[in-house]
């Protein structure tokens, strides 16, 4: 490949036939490797050209579905999209031992999503704040103008705030364009809005207009969700100590609330992912939120009740839609909304809050008493057998040795398989 250049100019014009005979070439006239592409399964018939750029073909990751969940009230499978072995089952496992106290209840803040224009140059920035401010009604009806069909169907623009940000080169006038996005994520119609509106902010205040997009920082789109897990179901109150102490543990440490939160976003993410949401937004939303008070924290927060069960809240903004994007054109994304039931963005927020929550009961109950080892490698046994090289029915002889011995490794792997082909 370095003998080549990757200056490939026509690259984007040429058909994915094309694209695949360039790459051929490159990798010494070896075609029989890009068959992997030859199948695009559910998005064929020229959807990967119109999904992404210069596509050559698709990265196919598992969906499965979590059983168990029951949130409001309604009892749900949830589609969840992952490489991951054992993220699936850890959802499954703890919605089955909440099932008791009725599953997982939640609330949501509203769709409003924020775009920011940023006004730089100004001398008096608090004039320009006020000024701004005071003509909140004239950026409403140029806003509605952007986007009337969001505006007819209820949403809009909601607030204007006005932020003034110290930077290195001076004070900075961030006005926050606060919509109703109702059930999209949001982001083509709010950045539309702000780059409407900005010229006109500079034309009032004599600032020179620069960025104009939305934030990832969703926070008027907040999700919630809490359940609670009664102590008989997951150990006793032994456990439902260890496991507090281990979400202390987050709080107190950021090292230790990273991973804390990489195992909710294990599910959150997942399910995002089904749906055809944006992976990305959400979890740079997510991980911003987290150390939104100063220092990086856990989403999800434990108590014990007073009858000595152990009680979990999540809070997180989730900017989802069920329209816009990739949610209305993939038809994985519109049958995962489909089994899930949900018809709008407000319900696919609150269930992916519900299966973060549960992720993280999962991975803390887990952590807090076997070990995360005993049910994850148990379960990701398979893969590490096939990546030494086991197939068809070695597959499972070799994962069950790796079990049997607790000693999930390639090189274990790579040795019960020579001992396997001897016999
Ligand atoms: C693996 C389990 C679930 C076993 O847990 P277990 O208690 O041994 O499971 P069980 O065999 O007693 O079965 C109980 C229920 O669990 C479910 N279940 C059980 N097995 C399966 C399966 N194969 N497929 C689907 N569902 C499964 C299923 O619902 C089953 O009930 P049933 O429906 O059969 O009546 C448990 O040990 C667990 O939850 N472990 C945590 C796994 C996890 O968090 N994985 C994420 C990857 S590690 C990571 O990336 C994040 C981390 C850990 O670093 C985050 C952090 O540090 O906080
Ligand atoms: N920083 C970021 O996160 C960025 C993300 N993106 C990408 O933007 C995409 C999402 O943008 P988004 O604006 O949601 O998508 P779209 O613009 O594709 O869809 C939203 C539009 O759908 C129409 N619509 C129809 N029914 C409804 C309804 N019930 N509720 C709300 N809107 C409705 C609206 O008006 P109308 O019909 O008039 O269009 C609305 O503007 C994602 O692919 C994301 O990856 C893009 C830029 C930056």
């Amino acid at each position: 490949m370095t003998d080549h250049t990757s200056r490939l100019p026509g690259f984007a014009q040429a058909s994915r036939e094309e694209r695949i005979g360039i790459l051929a070439e490159r990798l010494g006239g070896n075609a029989e490797a890009l068959q992997l592409f030859d199948n695009l399964g559910p998005i064929e018939g020229g959807l990967v050209d119109r999904l992404i750029e210069n596509a050559i073909g698709v990265m196919p990751v598992p969906l499965g579905l979590a059983t168990n969940m029951i949130v409001d009230g309604e009892e749900m499978l949830v589609p969840m999209a992952t490489e991951e072995s054992s993220v699936i089952a850890a959802v499954c496992n703890s919605a089955k031992r909440c099932r008791d106290t009725g599953g997982f209840f939640t609330s949501y803040s509203g769709s409003l999503t924020i775009a920011q224009v940023q006004l730089c140059g100004l001398s008096d920035p608090r004039n320009a704040r006020a000024q701004i401010l005071g003509r909140t009604d004239e950026i409403r009806a140029l806003c509605d103008e952007v986007d009337p069909q969001l505006t007819s169907l209820g949403g809009g623009l909601r607030e204007v705030d006005v932020r003034l940000v110290e930077a290195r080169s001076g004070t900075m006038v961030i006005v926050h364009l606060v919509v109703d996005t109702l059930d999209a994520m949001g982001a083509n119609a709010v950045n539309s809005m702000a780059e409407r509106v900005a010229p006109v902010l500079a034309g009032w205040t004599g600032a020179r207009p620069l960025l104009r997009i939305l934030s990832n920082l969703a926070d008027r789109r907040l999700t919630r969700a809490r359940a609670v897990w009664p102590a008989d179901q997951i150990g006793g109150p032994e456990v439902v100590e260890a496991m507090l102490l281990g979400a202390e543990f987050a709080e107190a440490d950021p090292y230790r609330a990273t991973t804390h939160n990489k195992g909710i976003m294990n599910g959150i993410s997942a399910v995002v992912l089904a749906t055809g949401n944006d992976t990305r937004a959400i979890e740079s939303g997510a991980h911003a939120y987290a150390a939104h008070g100063g220092q990086y924290g856990p989403l999800t927060h434990w108590e014990k009740t007073a009858e000595g069960d152990l009680a979990g809240t999540i809070e997180l903004p989730l900017s989802l839609g069920i329209v816009g994007g990739a949610t209305r054109v993939h038809p994985v994304a519109q049958l995962s909304l489909k089994i899930l039931g949900a018809d709008s963005a407000e319900k696919l927020a609150r269930i992916t809050a519900a299966v973060g929550l549960a992720q993280n009961f999962g991975a803390l109950r887990a952590l807090a008493t076997d070990g995360i080892q005993k049910g994850h490698m148990a379960l990701h046994a398979q893969n590490v057998a096939i990546a030494a090289g086991a197939e068809g029915d070695e597959i499972e002889a070799v994962a069950a040795g790796l079990r049997a011995h607790s000693r999930v490794t390639e090189a274990e792997a790579r040795k019960l398989l020579d001992d396997l082909r001897k016999d």
